[in-house]
């Protein structure tokens, strides 16, 4: 469903040529659950806003689902990323005024799903990463992280994307939280048969997904380390 080939971008700075992501390619199909990792620097965050259509590549072509978002104008784009793409980020980026129900809420607004479905899919998607009643009626100051990140999953999942990009999402989380909202995201790639790509430099972690991609200098290498 997710088909990179030979993608490369180019960054001119102070007239010198960074080449981020220098001619990678990989495919990922519909449920798998991938993973990401490499070192500040590597082109990470570079490559998923390639993916996520907020960026353009130099060169190469993004298929999903058949069509090349490379290619796409800009109202497609916006198009693609609302109803293909969930985004989670390493902050959550919670509206924090609007409890958990309202969070998950807010992209189904946005897509005109009437309000009777929309809460019925937010206490749904809730509930699948873990939610009580009680817990759903709360704002984010009153959640934990580990918490506050899985209100964000449930609302990345509200529009029923065909690929979920989460960049850092355990990078504020101890361990052992970090580990479930992991797993939590595996979980969710098989039992709703979303993609997800998780952007890592937790190789252990990184291990655990279905297939693991190592950048290195904007290139896949083979597994070290
Ligand atoms: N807009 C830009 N203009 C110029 N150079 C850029 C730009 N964006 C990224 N780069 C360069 O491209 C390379 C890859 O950066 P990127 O942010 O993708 O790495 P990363 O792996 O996500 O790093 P981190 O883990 O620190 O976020 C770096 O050398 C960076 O300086």
């Amino acid at each position: 469903m997710l088909h990179v080939t030979d993608v490369k971008r180019m960054f001119h700075a102070g007239g010198i040529k960074v080449l981020a992501v220098n001619g990678v390619s990989f495919q990922v199909d519909q449920g798998q659950f991938a993973s990401i990792v490499g070192q500040s620097g590597s082109g990470k965050t570079t490559l998923m806003s390639l993916l996520g259509g907020l960026d353009k590549p130099t060169e190469g072509s993004i298929e999903m689902d058949g069509k090349d978002i490379a290619k796409m104008h800009d109202h497609s784009l916006i198009g693609y990323r609302s109803k293909q793409i969930g985004f989670v980020f390493q902050s959550y980026n919670l509206v924090p005024n609007l409890t958990a129900m309202e969070n998950v809420m807010l992209p189904m607004e946005a897509a005109k799903v009437p309000v009777r479905k929309r809460k019925e899919r937010a206490v749904e998607l809730l509930r699948a990463v873990g939610f009580t009643d009680d817990q759903m009626k709360r704002k984010p100051g009153k959640l934990s992280g580990g918490q506050q990140q899985r209100v964000a999953i449930a609302r990345a999942l509200a529009n029923k994307p065909s690929l979920i990009l989460a960049d850092e999402p355990t990078g504020n989380l101890d361990s052992q939280t970090g580990q479930m909202i992991f797993d939590l995201l595996k979980g969710l790639a098989h039992s709703q048969r979303t993609t997800v790509i998780v952007v890592t430099h937790d190789l252990s972690m990184a291990r655990q997904a279905d297939m693991m991609f190592q950048l290195k200098d904007g290139k896949f290498i083979e597994e070290e380390g």
